[in-house]
């Protein structure tokens, strides 16, 4: 990303992006809520115009690349919509359709990811039925059947148990040792602390800190990535607020 900027009615949401990711990384890319991250993502995904500066993917301005790069990107939304009355294996045929994967081999693959993930027996079921942490696993299945060399993950481990999340974690790093980029927005400070080979802050529209974790703690001299994203965004209110919170729900 060079010199990525972004306006909402006048609202300056990015303020001028820099960034250059290399292949293999995992990034961390936090910020506290409206700091731009989801923007900037739907930016590289070609979802959204109207931004200034450039952004360049797999080597190429994505203004004048058509849309082949999609092909190469896995993306796992926030909230995402899925149809509801499909079964698992119908919702993974089609969105593997929608990259290029053919029927049979999408239907393969799904089953076997789904099996990993111990969703062998809901194959067949409506997406209706599924838990959250089951629909999970599925958005997850669907972002990776086309082995991509992109991905966009954007609190993935929204539902999925300790164990699933002990499983995702390792997927996770052997991924990227396959070379492939990883994007990781979290506002859950200790995972990202623990996955990410780098991790890159943002705050009011702009980058206030970009480096590995060992990194960032040396320069803020802070333990944890929690008390290093609360004392880069200037944020030291958290007790007093609670107690302003918990008096006013005590009032009657
Ligand atoms: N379509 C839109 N129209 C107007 N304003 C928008 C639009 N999308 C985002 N914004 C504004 O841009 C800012 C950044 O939003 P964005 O969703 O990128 O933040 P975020 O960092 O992903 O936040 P969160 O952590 O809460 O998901 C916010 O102030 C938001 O209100």
């Amino acid at each position: 990303m060079e010199d990525l900027t972004m306006s909402y009615g006048g609202h300056d949401v990015l303020k001028g992006i820099n960034l250059e990711v290399l292949r293999g990384q995992i990034i961390g890319y936090i910020g506290p809520n409206g700091a731009g991250k989801s923007t900037t993502v739907r930016i590289m995904l070609g979802l959204q115009k109207g931004y200034g500066g450039k952004v360049s993917l797999f080597g190429e301005d994505i203004r004048k690349s058509g849309v082949a790069y999609k092909g190469r990107i896995g993306y796992v939304p926030e909230t995402a919509e899925v149809y509801d009355m499909l079964t698992a294996r119908e919702y993974l045929v089609f969105s593997g359709g929608c990259y290029g994967i053919d029927e049979k081999r999408a239907e393969r693959k799904g089953r076997l990811l789904m099996d990993q993930f111990g969703l062998a027996d809901a194959f067949d079921v409506r997406l209706s039925s599924f838990s959250k942490g089951m629909r999970q696993k599925v958005l997850i299945i669907s972002s990776l059947l086309h082995n991509p060399d992109l991905l966009f993950f954007d609190e993935p481990l929204s539902g999925l148990d300790a164990n699933s999340v002990f499983v995702f974690k390792e997927i996770l790093a052997q991924l990227a040792e396959q070379g492939k980029t990883i994007f990781y927005s979290s506002h859950i400070m200790d995972i990202v602390e623990k996955i990410s080979h780098r991790i890159v802050l943002l705050y009011d529209g702009q980058i206030a800190a970009d480096g590995s974790f060992e990194e960032l703690k040396a320069q803020n001299k802070e333990g944890t990535l929690e008390e290093i994203f609360n004392q880069l965004t200037g944020f030291h209110q958290h007790a007093q607020i609670a107690e302003d919170f918990v008096s006013i729900v005590k009032e009657v």
